[in-house]
């Protein structure tokens, strides 16, 4: 990978879980934002698997967006195969037949057989050591797909955990927890029955030793790692876990921790001119990789097209947010991530994870309501050890809720940061004119809205099946 030393949090981790007395506790990690906890725990757990002789799903990863499990598969991939280790992906917005096909080997069909799927006789294998999952679709496979089973699971693995915990997901991790309980741990004794009603064919409850592809080691319990760059330390969250003897693994003394080279400015302003000093800001910063994070979707949308009808400004700037189909979010991060885009406006759905490389500065158009959102939005720069900057604008009345803020994270003042009157001045008439703009796109796409809510309220009073092509 390029790389020519650990960092810090993956020498901990590593000394931690390898070598004599390892994985005796589970760990949780709370390190900052850009400082390598993907390869800290991919690392470990590809080594461990390394003897593996059986091909088994060993190891699952939940992470709770589509792009971040995408970005760790990657983190695995180029690791995994070096030592014979396949690894997976199930993730929702994708054909589930081709993930199935992907994750479970079918067997090899001889002269004149044809392979019955229905045939529950038939050993269906994981075609996979190692799954990188988001919530929603781990679940459909337990639920549903055939041959898949948590039977074998060594590793759990749950990143930006304060976010999954927050989050039920069909009870995914109750149910994950059950599913891999050995018999003789398990505090449920009627989980077999229950198990068996609630997810139908599935078969997957666990055994001991040999099945888990562990004869003679000392391994005989799920080994399980949690993190996050802000990590609960609420014990009544973490005990949904079932953590065994937790160990936490933290960088300095306080919860919340800043990359230490980033450095914070704040912007004041009129509530009404920030669009005008978000502009002004932009064009300073030239063509270096920025993303501005605004407080919802709908925001995020009218901010990208304002700032799109505010004539030639010499940057590509493009929305990123929940509200968009996955496709097209993926499109924009591509072209972000290849530097085709200057500039992302972007929702929440961007602060968790993300990593890009060249993201020289964070711009926080609407003041973020958290400490742990300011500190997920801000590390997606000052990355890797790299320097970074990020902006927030403030009206007047907001400092001192900011500065309140940002003392939870040990960050004591935040200077400011001005743009000259001159460029706001001379931006006033076209930012005028970008309002007007703004009012027509925005009561055109309002009018095609309710255009197509009524063609669908049509089609949903014909029959059932119109409906669903509808
Ligand atoms: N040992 C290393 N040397 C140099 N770069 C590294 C090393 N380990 C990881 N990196 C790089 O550091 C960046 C941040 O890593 P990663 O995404 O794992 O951080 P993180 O701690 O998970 O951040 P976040 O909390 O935002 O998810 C990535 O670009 C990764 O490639």
């Amino acid at each position: 990978m390029g790389f020519s030393s650990l960092f810090p949090v993956q020498v901990a981790v590593w000394q931690e879980t390898i070598g004599p007395g390892a994985f005796e506790r589970d760990l949780c990690i709370n390190s900052p934002t850009g400082s390598g906890k993907t390869l800290a725990y991919a690392l470990p757990i590809v080594q461990k698997l390394s003897t593996r002789s059986v091909k088994c799903l060993r190891a699952l990863v939940v992470l709770p967006t589509r792009d971040l499990a995408l970005q760790v598969k990657e983190v695995f991939a180029a690791i995994a195969p070096a030592v014979g280790l396949s690894v997976g992906l199930a993730v929702g917005q994708s054909s589930i037949a081709d993930e199935i096909s992907e994750l479970i080997k079918r067997p090899k069909l001889e002269a004149g057989i044809c392979y019955d799927p229905e045939d529950v006789t038939c050993e269906l294998q994981s075609s996979v050591d190692i799954l990188v999952a988001t919530p929603g679709r781990l679940m459909d496979h337990i639920n549903s797909t055939k041959g898949f089973t948590l039977e074998h699971l060594c590793y759990l693995v749950v990143d930006e955990t304060d976010r999954l915990l927050r989050e039920a997901y069909q009870s995914w991790l109750p149910t994950v927890l059950q599913l891999t309980q050995s018999n003789e741990e398990s505090l449920f004794p009627l989980a077999n029955s229950f198990l068996s009603s609630t997810f139908g064919s599935l078969k997957t409850i666990r055994r001991c030793g040999v099945e888990r592809g562990f004869k003679g080691k000392s391994h005989p319990r799920l080994v399980k790692m949690v993190l996050s760059a802000t990590l609960t330390q609420d014990p009544s969250k973490l005990a949904q876990l079932n953590l065994h003897h937790p160990l936490l693994m933290t960088t300095g003394k306080r919860r919340y921790q800043l990359p230490e080279k980033l450095e914070s400015y704040k912007l004041i302003c009129e509530s009404n001119l920030r669009p005008l000093y978000l502009v002004a800001l932009l064009q300073e910063l030239g063509e270096e990789k920025c993303i501005v994070f605004t407080s919802s979707t709908e925001s995020t949308h009218r901010l990208c097209m304002l700032l799109n009808l505010f004539g030639d400004l010499g940057i590509k700037i493009k929305e990123y947010s929940g509200l968009q189909r996955q496709s097209r979010r993926s499109k924009t991060l591509k072209s972000f991530r290849e530097g085709k885009v200057q500039v992302l406006v972007s929702s929440d759905a961007m602060t968790r994870g993300m990593d890009v490389q060249g993201v020289r500065n964070v711009i926080n158009y609407d003041i973020p309501a958290y400490i742990k959102t300011y500190i997920h939005r801000a590390g997606r720069t000052a990355r890797a050890g790299q320097a970074g900057r990020c902006f927030t604008l403030l009206h007047k009345y907001e400092v001192k809720r900011f500065k309140k803020m940002l003392q939870k994270a040990d960050n004591e003042s935040v200077p400011h940061y001005s743009v000259p009157s001159s460029s706001i001045e001379s931006l006033r008439a076209a930012y005028n004119s970008a309002l007007g703009k703004l009012k027509e796109t925005v009561e055109s796409e309002a009018s095609r809205k309710r255009k197509f809510g009524s063609k669908f309220l049509k089609l949903s009073r014909t029959k059932p099946t119109d409906r669903r092509k509808g």
